[in-house]
C-alpha cells in the first residue's frame, strides 16, 4: 500500500491556475548560522559566561543559531531518524491512526494558491503521547536542553526562569516529525511555507538534504546542513516576552526535485492559559494568553491565507518607527544657538500634537512640521510626535535638517523654508520580501486600487484616503492608503502622490506589502487591514474601487479612539533594524527590504 499522501492529485487545480511555468530564478545564498559550543556550559565560570553571552547575542541578532556538544548523541539522533522513516513508510491510510486525532497533517487544506501550499507531511505529537523508546529518549533530552536555553535567555534579560518552568509542561510541548517528499513539478513549491514559530523556542534537527531558509537582514539565506548540530530558533512568544529583544525569524523549507528530506522539531510551548506579557516596559505588545494567540493565528490563516502573528498584538499606544534621515550638516553644522531654537520649536510642536493632526511652524529661520496619519487618535498622534522629536534630537544632533517616519506620523525640520513645496527626497521604499500570492494580480489589481485614491485624496479635507478591494471570489482583500502633508495645495499633493505611484513599478508591484514615504506624502499597500476602518465601510467590488473619505475618519472623530495597528512588516522591523540593514541607491533615496 502506498505511503505517499495524494499531494499531486489534490493540488493539481492549483498548478493549473498558476501562470508561471518555470521555477523563478531567485538565487539564495548559503549562510552559516552562529555555532555555539555548549560544552563550555560545564566549564569554568568565565567560559560559561562567554557561552551564555554568545547564546544571548545570537538570539538577539539572528533569532536562529546552531549548537554543538548539546548532549544528544549521534546514535540517538540516528535511531530517531530510523523510527521517523518507519513511521512515514506505513500506508497513507494508517498514518492518521497512530496518534491522537489531528496529529497527522499533509499539504495545506486552506491553500488557495501554490504560494500557500506546503509540500510535506508531518506528525505533530504532544510529548505526553510519545511511546516509542528512541522518540521518548530524544524528547526527554531535547526538553531539558530547551529549558536550559530558555533559562539562559531569561537570565540575559535579567529575568527569572521560573515563569517558563511553571508554564511549559510536558503536556503542552510538542515534537513534530516532518517529511518533505521530492517535488519535481516545474513550479515554485514550498516544502513548508514561510512562517514564524508560535512557541517560546524550537529545537530542530535536519538531515543532510538541506532546504531550510531564513530571513537575515532582509534577505533569504539557506542554512547549510550540519548533521551534528541542532538548530535553535526563537519563537513568537519569546519575542513578545522579551519585548522584541529576541527575534522570531521568518523561515521556510524549499522542496528538492529528487530527494526526500526529514527533520524533527521540538516546540517549547506554554499551556493555553499562560499569559504572555513583555518583561520590560513600555510593552510593544498587549498582553495575551497563548489561547488567544493561537485563535488569532487560525483566524488570520482563514482570512488572509497566512499568519499575521505578533503584529496583531501591537499595543495601541505604541508607535512603529520606520526610518529617519539626517539632512545636513552641509557646509556648517548646527550651532548651539540653532540647537536651542530647534529645541524650543520642537517642544512647541509636540505640545500641539494632542489636538492637531497636522501643524507647521517656524522659529528664527527653522521650519518644522508634523503630520499624523489620518486615522490615528489624538493620543497616538501625541505619543508619535513626542517619540519623533526625541529620536531626531538624539540621532541627528548636529544636523540642521532631518525627517523621521513612523507608521503613525512624520516629522521634519530644516533651515530652508520647505512649506508648500512637494519634496520627493529623501524617499524611503520599503517592501515585503514575499511576492503576492498570485503574480498576475500585480499591476492591474494594485494600481486599480490606487488610481482612484490618488485622484480623490488631494481634495479631501485632510488629504488622506484609504481604499480596499475584493480579489477574486474568495475572502481575499487588498488595502491601500495615501496621504499628503497639508502644507501642500491640491496640485502639489497630486503630483507628489503621482510620483510615488511611478516608483511602485521599480520596487513594489507584485509584492505582498509595500510603502513609499517622502517628507511630503506617502502611500502604503497591504494584504490585510492596517488602518482604522469606519463601521460603515461597504465591501468594495473588484472593478469599482472607491475612496473611503478622509473627512470624518480623522483623529477629530469622536466615535473611535482605538487604533488598529496591524502590520506584517512591523514584526520584522526589529530584526531589520537590529541588523542595521540598509540599501542606499543614492544619498537621497533609500531602500529597505523587509522579510515577512
Ligand atoms: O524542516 C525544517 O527544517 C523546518 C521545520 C519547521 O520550521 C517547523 O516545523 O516549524
Ligand atoms: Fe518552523
Amino acid at each position: 500500500m502506498d505511503p505517499e499522501p495524494p499531494l499531486h492529485e489534490t493540488y493539481k487545480p492549483l498548478f493549473a491556475s498558476t501562470k508561471t511555468d518555470h521555477r523563478s530564478l531567485v538565487t539564495v545564498e548559503e549562510g552559516e548560522l552562529p555555532l555555539v559550543d555548549l560544552r563550555r556550559l560545564s566549564q569554568k565560570e568565565a567560559e560559561k559566561e562567554k557561552c551564555k553571552e554568545e547564546i544571548g547575542r545570537a538570539a538577539h541578532e539572528w533569532g536562529f543559531f546552531q549548537v554543538m556538544n548539546h548532549g544528544i548523541s549521534m546514535e540517538l539522533l540516528e535511531k530517531l531518524r530510523e523510527e521517523q522513516v518507519r513511521l512515514f513508510k506505513q500506508p497513507f491510510q494508517n498514518k492518521s491512526l497512530n496518534f491522537s486525532a489531528g496529529s497527522y497533517r499533509w499539504g495545506t487544506p486552506t491553500a488557495t494558491s501554490l504560494g500557500q501550499l506546503s509540500w510535506s507531511e508531518a506528525f505533530h505529537i504532544p510529548m505526553t503521547d510519545i511511546s516509542s523508546s528512541s522518540m521518548e529518549a530524544f524528547a526527554t533530552k531535547v526538553a531539558s536542553l530547551a529549558k536550559q536555553l530558555a533559562e539562559i535567555l531569561a537570565e540575559k534579560l535579567g529575568q527569572n526562569w521560573s515563569y517558563f518552568q511553571s508554564s511549559c509542561l510536558p503536556s503542552t510541548c510538542y515534537l513534530r516529525l516532518n517529511r518533505y517528499p521530492p517535488c519535481s513539478i516545474p513550479y515554485d513549491v514550498y516544502g513548508l511555507m514561510p512562517h514564524t514559530d508560535s512557541d517560546f523556542l524550537t529545537i530542530l534537527h535536519q538531515d543532510e538534504v538541506g532546504g531550510l531558509q531564513l530571513v537575515k537582514d532582509g534577505k533569504w539565506i539557506s542554512v547549510k546542513p550540519n548533521h551534528q548540530a541542532l538548530i535553535i530558533n526563537i519563537g513568537d512568544l519569546f519575542q513578545a516576552w522579551s519585548n522584541d529583544f529576541y527575534t522570531s525569524v521568518e523561515h521556510c523549507v524549499v522542496t528538492h526535485p529528487t530527494q526526500e528530506r526529514f527533520s524533527a522539531a521540538y516546540f517549547l510551548c506554554p499551556s493555553y492559559e499562560t499569559v504572555i506579557e513583555s518583561c520590560s516596559k513600555p510593552s510593544v505588545y498587549t498582553k495575551f494568553s497563548f489561547r488567544e494567540y493561537r485563535q488569532k493565528v487560525q483566524e488570520d490563516v482563514q482570512r488572509y491565507g497566512y499568519k499575521v502573528g505578533l503584529p496583531s498584538f501591537i499595543a495601541c499606544q505604541s508607535v512603529t518607527y520606520n526610518d529617519h534621515a539626517c539632512l545636513g550638516p552641509g557646509n556648517e553644522t548646527a550651532t548651539a544657538g540653532y540647537i536651542s531654537n530647534l529645541t524650543l520649536l520642537l517642544d512647541s510642536m509636540s505640545s500641539k500634537a494632542s489636538d492637531k493632526s497636522f501643524y507647521n511652524d517656524s522659529l528664527n529661520g527653522i521650519y518644522s512640521l508634523f503630520l499624523c496619519r489620518g486615522d490615528v487618535s489624538g493620543d497616538v498622534c501625541r505619543v508619535c510626535v513626542n517619540n519623533a522629536t526625541q529620536t531626531l534630537t538624539q540621532m541627528c544632533p548636529s544636523d540642521k535638517g532631518a525627517v523621521i517616519w513612523y507608521d503613525q506620523c512624520l516629522l521634519q525640520y530644516s533651515d530652508i523654508n520647505f512649506f508648500g513645496q512637494p519634496q520627493f527626497y529623501p524617499m524611503l521604499l520599503m517592501w515585503n520580501t514575499q511576492n503576492s500570492t498570485s503574480p498576475e494580480e500585480g499591476n492591474i489589481g494594485t494600481l486599480g486600487l490606487f488610481y482612484s485614491l490618488v485622484a480623490q485624496a488631494p481634495y479631501e479635507e485632510n488629504m488622506f484616503g484609504t481604499n480596499e478591494m475584493v480579489v477574486g471570489n474568495g475572502p481575499g482583500r487588498r488595502y491601500g492608503l495615501v496621504q499628503c502633508s497639508r502644507d501642500l495645495d491640491v496640485s502639489s499633493c497630486s503630483s507628489c502622490l503621482g510620483e510615488l505611484l511611478n516608483q511602485t513599478e521599480e520596487c513594489c508591484i507584485g509584492r505582498r506589502g509595500w510603502r513609499i514615504l517622502t517628507p511630503s506624502c506617502f502611500i502604503r499597500y497591504e494584504m490585510y487591514s492596517f488602518y482604522e476602518q469606519t463601521l460603515s465601510d461597504p465591501p468594495r467590488s473588484p472593478d469599482l474601487p472607491q475612496v473611503n473619505q478622509g473627512a470624518g475618519k480623522g483623529r477629530k472623530s469622536t466615535t473611535k479612539t482605538i487604533v488598529i495597528v496591524v502590520s506584517s512588516i512591523a514584526g520584522v522591523f526589529a530584526s531589520v533594524l537590529v541588523a542595521g540593514f540598509w540599501y542606499y541607491s543614492s544619498s537621497v533615496k533609500k531602500r529597505k527590504q523587509t522579510g515577512f
